[in-house]
């Protein structure tokens, strides 16, 4: 087993070393990442320079690049803010809560001869601290604060990176393609005419 899997991050910035050097490495074991991001205690003061709020939808902020092979960032729901139905364009993706609480809700992808309603399979809420793993063979999912008083902050890391996903249709599986765009980056706002397309909310 790898040399990291008992490691518990001290740090935000830590947590970020521990997965430069796990993602190095051309086969990711996936409950090593999760792990790790697990064990990492959010501490709002190590995230907060990142944590930038919009009154109308959920913000997604770069926080590193991990040398090409990952992105993390962290993203910022407001009280009923939610992602639509969206799959991740072939990559891993780690989920973990760094204040609040999110309900995750996992579709099949609909197929071809299907109509109406996507199924639902499961339904579940994520805690804090807790890291969710998905990919686009386990399902879709929809994402939602669905608390009415308190924000929520996740941490993704998303692998290999990607800036575009097909968001669909819960009423009739149909789906579309939509650009990902960085509400910031490192901490600093994203000039708007680059952040125009975001529609997977
Ligand atoms: N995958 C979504 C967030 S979530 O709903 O998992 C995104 O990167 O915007
Ligand atoms: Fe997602």
């Amino acid at each position: 087993m790898e040399h990291t899997q008992m490691v518990k991050p001290e740090s935000l910035d830590d947590l970020i070393k521990i997965l430069h050097q796990i993602f190095e490495s051309d086969n990711v074991n996936i409950e090593e990442v999760q792990n790790i991001m697990e064990a990492y205690e959010s501490k709002p003061q190590e995230w907060m320079k990142f944590a930038k709020f919009d009154q109308y939808r959920y913000t997604r902020n770069l926080v590193d690049e991990g040398n090409g092979k990952f992105n993390l960032m962290i993203l910022c729901w407001g009280e009923g803010h939610g992602s639509s139905i969206h799959d991740h364009a072939d990559s891993h993706c780690f989920l973990k809560l760094l204040q609040g609480q999110l309900k995750e809700t996992l579709f099949e992808w609909p197929d071809s001869k299907s109509h109406g309603d996507m199924v639902q399979k499961s339904q579940r809420i994520l805690q804090e601290n807790q890291c969710a793993y998905i990919n686009d063979s386990i399902g879709l999912h929809r994402v939602e604060n669905v608390s009415h008083t308190e924000c929520a902050a996740s941490l993704h890391l998303y692998s290999p990176p990607f800036q575009h996903c097909q968001t669909f249709d819960q009423r009739t599986g149909h789906k579309n393609t939509v650009k990902m765009t960085f509400w910031s980056k490192f901490g600093q706002r994203t000039p708007f005419e680059s952040t125009i397309s975001q529609e997977n909310n």
